[in-house]
């Protein structure tokens, strides 16, 4: 298969983690020709960390969206926020782009999700949406194909992840709350980079306005768990992660990479 060129927007915790698999060796398909943050320090971090390879070809560490795009990458992996992916995805797609992206709660906006499929049909690209901090999207999107279904989304969160919202108050560090109740649309307006993963389950299923959230806070919590239950008249699945660090979400990222060039796709 031909080498694929990738660019990573978002340079932070979760993009080091491709960058770290891509200089393990784990992503041998794939060059890294680009990078761009919002702070250029974070970009340069990762170009000098493939340009210290001596490869045969360059990172090129980038000033700004467009400039990224100009390098024409065949992939590139959005790990910044559902506010970038807003930015970037029509003019990656228009640009011949695919993109692999953490932050799906910027699907959540109905109209958007659909320029999105349309710009991507027109232009010959895809978006995967990696499966971050959870998983089981294979069950939920098999089992809404064969009939009608219930689904709900149970999330465990220490007080501390959940510092700088509206919700958090001092008490939560001792009392164990369930500090949101609604649907996978109005949880990620309301945490803008924490549940993407509600997003994408729903989308994955029943879909944002349908499937319902609840989001509980723990003392002492380390961590996240996400429950993902899904019901219909023959199936009953349950998923549920516990990931002590977001790292998984980074790694999931690694492995949709993977599968984008395997002969055998998962
Ligand atoms: N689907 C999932 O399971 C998960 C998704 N996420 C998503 O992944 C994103 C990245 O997570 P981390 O690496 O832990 O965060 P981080 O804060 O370590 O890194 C994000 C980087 O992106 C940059 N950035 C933010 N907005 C930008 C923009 N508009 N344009 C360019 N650069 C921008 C920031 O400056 C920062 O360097 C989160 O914001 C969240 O949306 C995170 C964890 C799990
Ligand atoms: O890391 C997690 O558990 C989930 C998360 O941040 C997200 O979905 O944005």
């Amino acid at each position: 298969m031909r080498t694929k060129t990738l660019a990573i927007v978002g340079c932070g915790k979760l993009a080091n983690i491709v960058a770290e698999a891509l200089i393990k060796g784990l992503l041998p398909d794939y060059k890294l020709i680009g990078t761009y943050s919002r702070t250029f320090e974070k970009a340069e971090n990762i170009a000098k960390k493939i340009q210290d390879l001596n490869l045969n070809y360059t990172c090129k560490p980038c000033h700004s969206l467009e400039e990224l795009l100009n390098l024409k990458p065949d992939y590139i992996v959005e790990t910044a926020s559902p506010t970038s992916l807003r930015e970037l995805a029509l003019p990656a797609l228009k640009n011949g782009s695919s993109i692999v992206t953490l932050s799906i709660g910027a699907f959540a906006d109905n109209d958007f999700y659909e320029k999105v499929k349309e710009t991507a049909t027109e232009n010959g690209t895809r978006v995967h949406l990696a499966s971050g901090a959870i998983g089981g999207f294979d069950v939920l999107r098999t089992v809404s194909l064969m009939e009608e279904s219930e689904v709900t989304f149970k999330t465990k969160k220490g007080p501390n992840s959940l510092k700088n919202t509206e919700v958090y108050d001092d008490a939560l560090q001792t009392e164990e709350r369930e500090v949101f109740k609604g649907d996978a649309s109005e949880a990620i307006a309301l945490f803008p980079t924490r549940v993407n993963v509600a997003v994408a389950a729903a989308l994955a299923s029943t879909g944002p306005e349908n499937v319902k959230v609840s989001i509980n806070s723990i003392p002492d919590f380390v961590g996240d768990d996400h429950r993902i239950e899904i019901k219909s008249d023959q199936i009953h699945a349950i998923i549920d992660v516990y990931s002590k660090t977001a790292k998984i979400a980074g790694w999931s990222v690694v492995n949709t990479l993977r599968n984008i060039t395997s002969p055998i796709a998962f």
